[in-house]
């Protein structure tokens, strides 16, 4: 019997630690020529008995200190990192990706990156490889935008980021974004764009237009576009990157002639304004969840795909229906629903739209359409601001890094955009076509890394101990009471500058409390399903791990201090505050 396992060893440090049992003490082998950093070994047969031995010995300890592997061959030490993918100890053990892992071990606590960041996928980014890059490269979510594409070809997607987590034992979480039924363009013909000239004459028009589409016509979703729309009306495409002006209606047709010129993309939303204002005729009425949207939350729910991102919410009412919706259709598995700021009336009903959801999206392209450009910014603010304060998850989203779908490198303007977003302290940062068709979607993500890590740093030196004037959010006693925890725990961290927080959580509610705080240390959650370690994903300074533990802190804090210390990922000495949703307590331990 030959079986592979994945393996890795830290560039830096020259040893792997193979944890022995029964006894308490660790033995530390040298790691011999590993000439890069990610290896498959094949174990042999004898090899694979000494492995048996090894890892029998460990999961039958008895006292919950399991999951780590190592072997020892006649003459040369392999080391072999035991983890989710491993066949020996993935029940009992712990489970992280190697790149958090690796992060950890090479970088220390400290530097590790808090800001999470999300990857739309196109077809820049779809196939298993492109995606494995996108894990390794940092991804925290895969978004999938249902604008888009087919629902075999989502289905595809879904199915190779679930493989990769398997496989590779990443938490890449699944994002699926509705199309909502605001006004757009149709598709083109199957054209990827068509160019409008200055000056050109265009239709727009609720007819349906056979192949080959005839030049400069344009299929518009909305029955009620003729209606609602006057002759002298601008006609603004995805927020203004192409211009038109209303000139004539003749039936269904509205002839319009090109003021800005640029390329329309299929699909591409369109709105009108009226003396400098945005016109919301019948079109405000229409539903935020449209049939097919219905279909594609199905579809979502089948899947189980862990958030449901909502275009064009208008009310609190829709956030609330969908997520009993989801709460009876799918028992059990609870998917997050995003509500998405991208219109006027989701300002209006800011407040109860984010009370109402699990978590909030920035959603700046179509925002930028609907108000005025420079409002956006403020709008930003107030809207990262908000969901911090409720306790919401939020994801600042849309052309941060724009330039990038056609050139390597970020503009100036592009950085400091990021920036200000990472010292605002949203949970995440999204792209979109700069990953799902730009040229340079690895080079993107890799720049929305280090620029997070850079102004995360510099903020924490500026702004030590910055004042936390966050409003109660518990509901109930014992909800306030786990508050006040995570708020004193934060607090002792940055007063003692301990190097972790550790969090033993089910549900995730108590990991979202430490988050809230933006304390200066990582915040390690442990949790004992996949789907709630998928979840806490997309929430600021969270690492999430899959644990099985008890109601026990005592044995908890020991099993994980020895699984994580056999990994590398902690060692003795490392100050931790550790507080659980079981055990209503802080609890401040050096690790033995
Ligand atoms: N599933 C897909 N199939 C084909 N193209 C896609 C897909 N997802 C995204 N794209 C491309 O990436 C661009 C940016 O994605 P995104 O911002 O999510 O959509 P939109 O531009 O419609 O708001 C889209 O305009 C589209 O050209
Ligand atoms: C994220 C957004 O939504 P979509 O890409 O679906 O238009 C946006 O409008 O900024
Ligand atoms: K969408
Ligand atoms: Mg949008």
């Amino acid at each position: 019997m030959s079986r592979s396992l994945q393996f890795f060893t830290p560039s830096r440090a020259p040893y792997f630690t193979l944890h022995k049992l029964p006894t308490t003490s660790y033995t530390r082998f040298p790691v011999i020529n590993f000439p890069s950093k990610k290896h498959y070994i094949t174990i042999t047969k004898s090899l694979s008995s000494d492995l048996d031995a090894a890892s029998s010995q460990v999961l039958d300890s008895g006292n919950g200190q399991t999951g780590v592997s190592g072997v020892l061959s006649a003459d040369n030490v392999v080391a072999v990192q035991s983890n989710a993918q491993s066949e020996s100890g993935a029940a009992a053990g712990i489970e992280v990706d190697a790149v958090t892992e690796a992060e950890l071990k090479e970088n220390g606590f400290r530097s590790t990156r808090r800001t999470k960041l999300i990857c739309t996928i196109g077809p820049a980014t779809c196939g298993f490889e492109q995606l494995e890059a996108l894990a390794v490269g940092g991804m925290n979510v895969a978004r999938i935008n249902m604008c888009h594409g087919t629902r075999e070809w989502h289905q595809m997607v879904i199915e190779r980021v679930r493989r990769l987590n398997e496989e590779k034992g990443f938490a890449v979480a699944i994002m699926m974004d509705t199309e909502g039924s605001e006004i757009h363009m149709g598709d083109l013909g199957g054209a990827a764009s068509v160019k409008a000239e200055d000056g050109e004459i265009w239709t727009f028009s609720v007819r349906a237009f056979g192949t080959p589409r005839p030049e400069r016509t344009i299929n518009v979703n909305y029955d009620g576009f003729a209606e609602d729309v006057k002759v002298g009306d601008e006609l603004l495409v995805d927020g203004g990157m192409v211009r038109f002006e209303v000139i004539e209606k003749i039936g269904p047709d509205v002839k319009c002639r090109c003021t800005d010129p640029g390329l329309l993309l299929p699909r591409a939303n369109l709105t009108f304004w009226r003396d400098g204002s945005l016109v919301r005729e019948r079109n405000a009425m229409l539903p935020t969840i449209s049939s097919k949207d219905w279909l594609d939350i199905d579809f979502g729910i089948s899947e189980g795909v862990d958030f449901i991102a909502i275009s064009f919410v208008k009310s609190a009412e829709v956030i609330k229906h969908l997520k009993s919706y989801i709460a009876a259709r799918s028992r059990g598995s609870d998917i997050a629903v995003i509500a998405k700021i991208e219109s006027i009336d989701s300002l209006k009903n800011l407040e109860e739209i984010i009370q109402a959801s699990d978590g909030a999206m920035v959603a700046r392209g179509d925002l930028g359409a609907q108000i005025p450009l420079e409002q956006v910014p403020s709008a930003q603010q107030k809207i990262v601001q908000l969901c911090r304060q409720l306790n919401k998850p939020v994801i600042v989203a849309s052309q941060l890094l724009e330039s990038m779908i056609e050139y390597p490198t970020p503009t100036r303007a592009e950085v400091a955009d990021v920036s200000e977003a990472v010292r605002q302290r949203a949970d995440a940062l999204m792209l979109s076509g700069e990953s799902a068709m730009g040229q340079y979607p690895d080079k993107a993500l890799a720049v929305l890394r280090s620029v997070s890590v850079r102004i995360e740093k510099w903020w924490r030196e500026e702004k030590r101990h910055e004042a936390m004037v966050l409003p109660d959010v518990g509901t109930s006693f014992a909800d306030s009471i786990s508050e006040e925890i995570c708020n004193s725990a934060a607090k002792m961290a940055n007063n003692l500058e301990v190097d972790a927080l550790f969090v033993y959580t089910k549900t995730g509610h108590m990991a979202s409390l430490l988050s809230r705080c933006r304390p200066d240390c990582p915040i390690f959650a442990f949790t004992t399903t996949t789907s709630v370690r998928r979840r806490l994903n997309l929430q600021w300074g969270l690492i999430p791990f899959r644990l099985g533990f008890s109601d026990d802190m005592e044995s908890n804090l020991n099993k994980t201090f020895s699984l994580l210390k056999a990994r590398g990922m902690i060692k003795s000495g490392d100050l931790v505050i550790a507080v659980s949703d079981m055990l209503q307590s802080i609890q401040v331990m050096n690790v033995p």
